[in-house]
């Protein structure tokens, strides 16, 4: 059985230009993985230990070789069209990926290693389930010392810093509409609850009996299979049924909790999926259910609070984002971790030799799914090698970035000798890229707000051999007063990282309705000064890791209204959904669907949006036309202003008396710097004055 077939986690449906990663490689907790390996199956050979491993890996590993047969072309077949010529991301000509096999099967890595004996496959699943019980409920840890978490793109501000910038606002005339759908309830009692279910979980998981049981649905990123809904209504009920039962009793539930009774999570899960087949086809089953719409929404979304941990808040606000069954993979697929990614340097290597070199120490690696980046290497866990502290890492030939961090780099397609600003650049996994794609040349302007990300953003840019960028500290806002006329601006914003819980799930708990509105509105003022900053025929590229429509569409929509002069354009991205065009009523602005979306759930990347604008040339203001109420036909006409208008421009305008005011005061500040009484009699003064001049 290859690696595939011993997968329990099926493809989520990929998208056309890019296929779906069938799931997440491990970056955590692989000594625990081997441990629990070794543990189920007596005391394996190291070979054994290490097919396990590698099985694990397999889980989550893309499609296999037909897949990578598939990836060649697939990059220029993506490569989108700017201003004719073919926009192409490959830094190197030639296709590395079948290379990478080569070395791969050079050193062993062939799928026939990857049959498992039963056995095996049991250590696996309990390796798989221990595994599980890490990811979910560890809180990130800076001593995790396979990886630089820092580095890793987390993509998301220190709170800290953000507290001072949200604090300052700005006087923006629409702030209110990007806060929609709010649910008032008190978070304060929610909390403890949230934590006291979390823990029943965590129990749950950790119990014995677990070996027969499905994955935990974190875990498992399947839908179930697509059933025909006939004859569903009688079993739809029962289940509905049996959790209502369970619901009348959830005011004993705290009691139930502290008496050390646990909670079946996977009742609650079983109940979650039936509620959302029920809602997806309730002119079907609704009416057997005996139940309302709302009140099974309500339930619904009380279930999601208590099996994946969000307050009831950021439940209700993510769940409206999406449809009902897309929004539990969507909270699923947010308590699994995604690939394990690192960007090639290529001002220091070639991604071949980088592979080779790796391949070599025993990490086990691939080119990214769907050829979509020459640039990205997957890694599979299983190698004992920290991949955050390689010789390799250390001369700066790769650094730790997420797959979907790439992509507004790609849409900003920066090129040599240009003038380029990143706003909020720390800690610089998107700086680095860029400076790399100009190949040292031109300025990159990697600016941030926090003192404190500035230093790892410099240890990046250093690391890297990064010579053509400029570190600023300042508040983005400060743009363009500090400086203009760039030739492509990015603004990868602070927001609240709701595409990205599964890296920082203290998200989940810790984001309130106030902060949404703040960040909309910092990311409003940031973007009006992005796009200030360029120069007419230059580019904006907006991103955030936020799912939610008032951090991305509300954002875009402001600045088209704010700065007539900018458009949307095609971002270029080979794969993506395109921005909603409305949401709850709203319609968002022109060009809106060429902005992109991306998904845990769907694409298997951290949950990003990018919109792409340019910056074109500022109408001219018309001449204001007369009004027929004025006194005169005709007004006199200034010859200055007549011969400006004619040459399209602004031209200046004089006011007589004004200008003798001015060269008075003028006057008067140039005698007294020569120690004379302005006062004095003008004849003789003028005279000293002439006198003292010469
Ligand atoms: C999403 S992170 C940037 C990640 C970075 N682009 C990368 O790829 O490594 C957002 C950054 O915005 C910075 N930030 C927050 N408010 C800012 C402001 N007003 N001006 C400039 N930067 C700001 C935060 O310090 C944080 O580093």
């Amino acid at each position: 059985m290859g690696r595939r077939q011993s997968s329990k986690q099926s493809d989520p449906a990929p998208l056309s230009g890019a296929k779906a990663h069938p799931g997440a490689p491990e970056r955590k907790g692989k000594r625990k993985l081997a441990l629990e390996a070794k543990a189920s199956s007596g005391a394996p050979s190291p070979r054994a230990t290490k097919k396990v491993k590698k099985a694990a890996d397999g889980d989550r590993k893309p499609a296999g070789a037909a897949s990578k047969a598939k990836g060649k072309g697939r990059a220029s077949a993506g490569g989108a069209s700017k201003n004719g010529k073919s926009v192409d991301w490959e830094t190197d000509d030639e296709d590395d990926d079948e290379d990478i096999e080569n070395l791969k099967a050079q050193d062993g890595f062939s799928d026939e290693d990857d049959a498992m004996s039963d056995s095996e496959k049991r250590g696996l699943e309990q390796a798989r389930s221990a595994l599980f019980d890490d990811v979910d409920l560890q809180e990130p840890t800076a001593g995790d010392d396979s990886l630089d978490l820092d580095e890793f793109d987390v993509d998301r501000e220190d709170d800290d810093d953000d507290d001072e910038d949200l604090e300052d606002e700005f006087d923006l005339d629409e702030d209110e509409e990007g806060v929609e759908g709010v649910n008032g309830e008190d978070q304060g009692d929610a909390l403890p609850r949230l934590s006291a279910k979390r823990a029943a979980r965590a129990a749950a998981y950790n119990s014995d009996d677990d070996e027969d049981e499905p994955l935990p649905a974190g875990l498992d990123m399947r839908r179930p299979e697509p059933e025909s809904i006939d004859g569903q209504v009688d079993a739809t009920r029962e289940e509905l049924e049996m959790a209502g039962s369970e619901e009348d009793e959830d005011e004993d539930d705290e009691a139930a909790l502290q008496g050390g009774q646990l909670e079946d999570l996977r009742q609650v899960e079983k109940r979650m999926r039936t509620a959302a087949r029920v809602l997806a086809h309730w002119k079907e089953l609704g009416p057997a259910t005996g139940r309302s719409r709302s009140d099974l929404v309500e339930q619904l979304i009380a279930d999601i609070c208590q099996y994946h941990g969000y307050t009831p808040f950021l439940a209700e606000k993510l769940f409206e984002i999406f449809g009902v069954e897309e929004a539990l993979d969507f909270f699923t697929a947010s308590d699994t971790p995604r690939p394990l990614t690192i960007r090639v340097n290529t001002l220091k290597t070639r991604r071949r030799d980088l592979a080779q070199a790796l391949i070599n120490r025993g990490v086990n690696l691939e080119p990214l799914e769907g050829g979509w980046s020459k640039v990205g290497l997957q890694v599979f866990s299983g190698s004992s090698v920290p991949i955050g502290a390689t010789p390799e890492y250390l001369a700066g030939h790769y650094i730790l970035q997420a797959a979907s961090s790439f992509l507004p780099v790609m849409a900003m397609d920066p090129q040599p000798h240009e003038r380029c600003l990143d706003m909020s650049a720390a800690p610089g996994g998107k700086t680095t890229y860029i400076s790399a794609l100009m190949g040292n040349t031109g300025e990159v302007w990697a600016n941030d707000s926090s003192r404190g990300r500035i230093k790892g953003l410099g240890g990046n840019v250093a690391r890297l051999g990064c010579r053509n960028v400029i570190i600023t500290n300042v508040d983005g806002r400060e743009f363009p007063k500090v400086m203009g006329g760039f030739d492509r601006v990015l603004l990868d914003a602070p927001c609240s990282g709701s595409g990205v819980i599964s890296k920082d799930p203290s998200v989940k708990v810790n984001k309130t309705e106030r902060d949404f509105m703040l960040l909309g509105h910092l990311q409003k003022q940031l973007l009006l000064c992005a796009i200030d900053s360029v120069k007419t025929g230059g580019t904006v590229v907006y991103s955030t890791c936020s799912v939610t429509t008032e951090e991305n569409e509300a954002v875009v929509s402001y600045a088209l209204r704010k700065r007539p002069h900018v458009k949307l354009v095609d971002t270029g991205l080979p794969f993506g959904k395109e921005g909603f065009k409305s949401f709850r009523g709203k319609q968002f602005g022109k060009g809106i669907e060429l902005t992109r979306r991306f998904y845990p759930h769907v694409q298997n990347v951290d949950g990003f949006y990018v919109a792409k604008f340019a910056i074109l040339a500022k109408e001219k203001k018309a001449p204001e036309a007369l009004s027929p109420t004025l006194p005169y036909e005709t007004l006199p006409i200034n010859e200055d202003e007549e011969a400006a208008a004619a040459e399209g421009g602004d031209g200046p305008t004089f006011d007589d008396d004004e200008d003798a005011k001015l060269i008075e005061e003028t006057r008067k500040r140039q005698f007294k710097k020569k120690g004379l009484n302005p006062r004095a009699d003008k004849g003789k003064a003028g005279a000293k004055a002439k006198k003292a001049d010469e």
